[in-house]
């Protein structure tokens, strides 16, 4: 039986909450190779996690309104017109308090897409399911999408490097998230790993196979191949509990601060697997 208004709201709180949650989760991890985190600002001068954490908090009103207005909808062109107004509603709130720094833009995205995927279907779905769906939402074209006098970061990379950015990724119904974060984050957790370590393997499973459109703007394809190395030999000393493990993430830290470079699509990534969380065999949430 369909719920109540007042019951809607509920449940919309309580989605935005975990939105809320996931991305401060993500904020706090530390440490991480070039993000802003607990023990530094990364390759960003312009951010601190104080903003990072009030960006996020700002959002809870825009991810609320999306899981409201997405209940049980059927996930169409309506919709995808729907919750891409309040997004960029939620990115003129986040400037707003961010005083013009990017902070989260591509984690409203991520993360608004996967709130309306949820509230359609009315948590009545696993994981992979919710992805499916925000990928056929992001699919809709986004008729009233205003004519940006420039071009985005995104835009320029994907045409110089013909690469997918995050707008691909979601159309596609987030394959990084489906295939590489959560699968390492499930596999870290059963290894007896804390969940510090197990997020951590999950960003670093991220960053070893996303074509980040953050570090290509500033770093070219050079400092992404070198990157996607360095990440994923990180995680291979993580995961067989080598010694090395401490001085590669060093270098991957170090080489990421030196240059400027940050994996914020990674980032985005990760909050969005937290968000989600991972379902056992038998769909129980681990
Ligand atoms: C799709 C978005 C992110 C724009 O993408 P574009 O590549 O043009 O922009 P830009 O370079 O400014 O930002 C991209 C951001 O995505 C993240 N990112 C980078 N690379 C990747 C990747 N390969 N995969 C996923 N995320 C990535 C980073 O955080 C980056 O900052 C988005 O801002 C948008 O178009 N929103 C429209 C509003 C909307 O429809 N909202 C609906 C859901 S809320
Ligand atoms: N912990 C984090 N630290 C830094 N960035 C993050 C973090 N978590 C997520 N991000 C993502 O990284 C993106 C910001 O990256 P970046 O600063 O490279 O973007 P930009 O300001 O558009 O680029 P540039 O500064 O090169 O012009 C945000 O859209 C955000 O979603």
């Amino acid at each position: 039986m369909a719920m109540q208004r007042y019951d809607i709201e509920g449940y919309a709180k309580s989605i935005a909450s975990r939105a809320v949650w996931a991305l401060t989760e993500e904020a706090r991890l530390t440490p991480k190779p070039g993000l802003v985190d607990a023990r530094s600002s990364g390759a960003h001068s312009d951010m601190s996690l104080e903003l990072m954490i009030n960006s996020a908090e700002a959002l809870r009103g825009t991810f609320e309104e999306i899981a409201s207005v997405s209940y049980l909808h059927p996930p169409n062109q309506e919709l995808r017109e729907k919750i891409a107004r309040i997004g960029r509603e939620g990115e003129r709130r986040m400037y707003t308090v961010t005083k013009g720094v990017n902070t989260h833009k591509g984690a409203i995205w991520a993360l608004g897409l996967l709130t309306s995927a949820r509230a359609v279907c009315a948590g009545e779905a696993d994981s992979k399911r919710v992805l499916r769906l925000a990928g056929v939402i992001a699919s809709f074209e986004d008729r009233y999408c205003p004519m940006e006098e420039k071009e985005t970061n995104g835009q320029i990379v994907k045409r110089k490097y013909n690469i997918s950015g995050a707008y691909e990724e979601a159309q596609q119904g987030f394959p990084h998230i489906r295939n590489e974060a959560l699968p390492a984050l499930l596999s870290a957790r059963r290894a007896g790993k804390n969940e510090q370590e197990a997020r951590l393997e999950a960003l670093l499973a991220l960053m070893a196979a996303v074509d980040d459109t953050c570090i290509l703007h500033r770093g070219g394809s050079g400092a992404l191949t070198t990157i996607k190395e360095l990440a994923a030999s990180c995680l291979q000393a993580a995961r067989e509990g080598m010694g090395e493990f401490e001085e590669k993430f060093t270098s991957l830290s170090d080489y990421c601060s030196s240059r400027r470079l940050s994996p914020g699509g990674s980032a985005d990534l990760l909050a969005a697997a937290l968000f989600l969380g991972v379902e056992d065999e038998r769909g129980r949430e681990l």
